[in-house]
């Protein structure tokens, strides 16, 4: 399939280079080859951030009237959205979503989200200060007054995970260039071809050369980009062991961080919630893109005066789940990523039966599904808060009943768990719903299906081992920027 125009090369500083390292990338759905991308050498990846430096330090893009890199951008998406087709085939067959995820999610609410960020980009980047008056060394009042001036932070890394290329790419790419930043790009070893298109469209409109650099690769491409003194901003999707060694990479530079990791988040249901429909968000926080997502509520804290009724409707539901390869629109649960992912989730099934957790559906890999990393989706009750299970970000299609008695109970459970992404919470009293969402220590929680951080002005991030910083809306544009105070004097 003829995905890209230069599928032998990388993008660095405006030009495609050639490479001498090529690997395969497979489609997650048949275990076919999809192309042999090529692989960045450490003399590119050092070549696309002196690129970016120079671009940056030349200053001609940070410097440029907003409006004009908003017009630039605003092309950048145009040009994305004439390529539509062939993106979301393309997150199809390598990335293995289901084409309504990929259509829908994988493509529609980054390109929302980034046509948002363009518009925001044209916030007052300048504030005044509130006029001071203040008694100088010889006992006469000055007049303190100035500015507040929010600037780009420079050259920005970006490294971003397999399982929402596009979405990542996309969410990286586009505020750190709309305030004015420069950009090397590396994307998953696994899902190359959403950032290598970035590049191409870049191309087409006309982005200045050095602004934006695609490099692919895997650790040695992330470890130089992270370790390089000329990189200011280190914006970083993925895991949460892979993000403390990005931390300790960039260290030794100081370089600033934005994290966004894994997570184990709670779907709570209240005695008087809407079963079906809290059943219904519970199917949807274990099997969407087949559990690869870190913002799924992967534990289901569930009043034990329901749970039953919960475990019903919810195994009721997983006979409407059609397992295969993605491409097929019929099709709404597909594989998982590599067989090393595959692997890992069935380990997960031992290990729960070992805690004790009772099996209630799926647990293997799909009878006549022999070829492509395809599990069951599988659902565990019983399962205790403090086991591994519940504990540990799986990244695979399995959901873990948890019973509570009360609603601090619940709280407590939520709470109990190293990540802090997101959450959700089913009840018919919103109030109490509300109430207990403020004590959820986590980056967002969703009340009876509300979009929670998943809206364009919504910052999205989380605490603890799920990171730090935020992206989308105001707060995300501000992550790439950093405030400078210009002060008056006036006697
Ligand atoms: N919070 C979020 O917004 C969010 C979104 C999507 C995925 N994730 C998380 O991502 C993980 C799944 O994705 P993954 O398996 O691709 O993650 P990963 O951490 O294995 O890899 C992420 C990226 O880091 C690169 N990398 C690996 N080692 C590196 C190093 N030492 N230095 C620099 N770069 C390095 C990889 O090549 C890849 O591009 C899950 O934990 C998931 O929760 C988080
Ligand atoms: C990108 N997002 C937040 C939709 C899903 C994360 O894996």
């Amino acid at each position: 399939m003829p995905f890209l125009k230069y599928a032998d090369a990388i993008y660095v500083g405006g030009e495609w280079e050639k490479t001498d390292r090529r690997e395969a990338v497979i489609n997650p759905a048949d275990e076919s080859l999809l192309i042999e991308a090529p692989v960045g050498s450490a003399r590119q990846v050092e070549a696309a951030i002196g690129a970016a430096r120079h671009a940056f330090d030349r200053s001609d893009w940070s410097h440029l009237p907003v409006a004009e890199r908003q017009k630039i951008l605003t092309r950048f998406l145009d040009a994305l959205d004439a390529r539509k087709g062939a993106i979301v085939d393309m997150i199809v067959a390598e990335a293995g979503a289901t084409r309504m995820l990929a259509e829908f999610l994988q493509y529609g609410i980054p390109m929302k989200h980034a046509r948002r960020t363009v518009e925001l980009a044209s916030r007052p980047a300048v504030t005044p200060l509130p006029v001071e008056l203040t008694p100088n060394a010889q006992g006469r009042t000055t007049l303190g007054t100035g500015v507040v001036s929010r600037e780009p932070v420079g050259v920005v890394a970006a490294i971003s995970p397999y399982n929402f290329p596009f979405f990542l790419n996309v969410g990286k790419v586009v505020p750190a260039l709309a305030v004015g930043c420069t950009v090397v790009l590396k994307p998953s070893p696994y899902t190359p071809m959403e950032a290598l298109i970035l590049g191409e469209i870049a191309d087409e409109v006309g982005l200045p050369k050095g602004v934006l650099s695609i490099v692919t690769g895997d650790i040695e491409t992330g470890k130089l980009l992270t370790t390089d003194p000329r990189v200011d901003l280190v914006h970083f999707t993925g895991s949460d062991k892979v993000g403390a060694m990005i931390q300790a990479q960039a260290a030794p530079t100081l370089k600033r961080i934005v994290m966004e990791l894994g997570g184990k988040s709670a779907l709570i249901v209240r005695s008087d919630a809407d079963i079906q429909k809290a059943a219904a968000a519970g199917l949807m926080g274990f099997t969407t893109h087949c559990g690869q997502g870190c913002a799924l509520t992967t534990r289901h804290l569930v009043h034990n005066s329901v749970r039953p009724q919960f475990v019903e409707a919810l195994k009721g539901m997983l006979t409407h789940i059609r397992i295969g390869n993605p491409a097929d629109p019929a099709v709404n649960y597909g594989p998982l990523i590599r067989e090393v992912a595959r692997k890992r989730t069935e380990d997960y099934v031992a290990i729960a039966r070992d805690e004790g957790a009772t099996l209630v559906s799926g647990g293997k890999r799909p009878e006549g599904l022999d070829k492509g990393f395809y599990f069951e989706p599988t659902l565990f009750d019983n399962v205790k808060n403090d086991s591994r299970l519940a504990q540990e970000e799986v990244f695979g299609p399995i959901g873990a009943v948890i019973g509570f008695d009360d609603d601090d109970e619940a709280i407590a459970l939520a709470n109990a768990s190293d990540f802090g992404l997101s959450g959700a919470i089913y009840s018919a009293d919103a109030g109490q719903a509300y109430r207990m969402a403020l004590k959820i220590r986590t980056g967002g929680v969703s009340i009876n299906g509300g979009a929670g951080t998943m809206q364009s002005d919504a910052p999205f991030g989380g605490i603890k081992r799920s990171g730090y910083g935020r992206e989308y809306g105001e707060d995300g544009l501000n992550e790439f920027t950093y405030q400078k105070v210009i002060g008056f004097h006036a006697e």
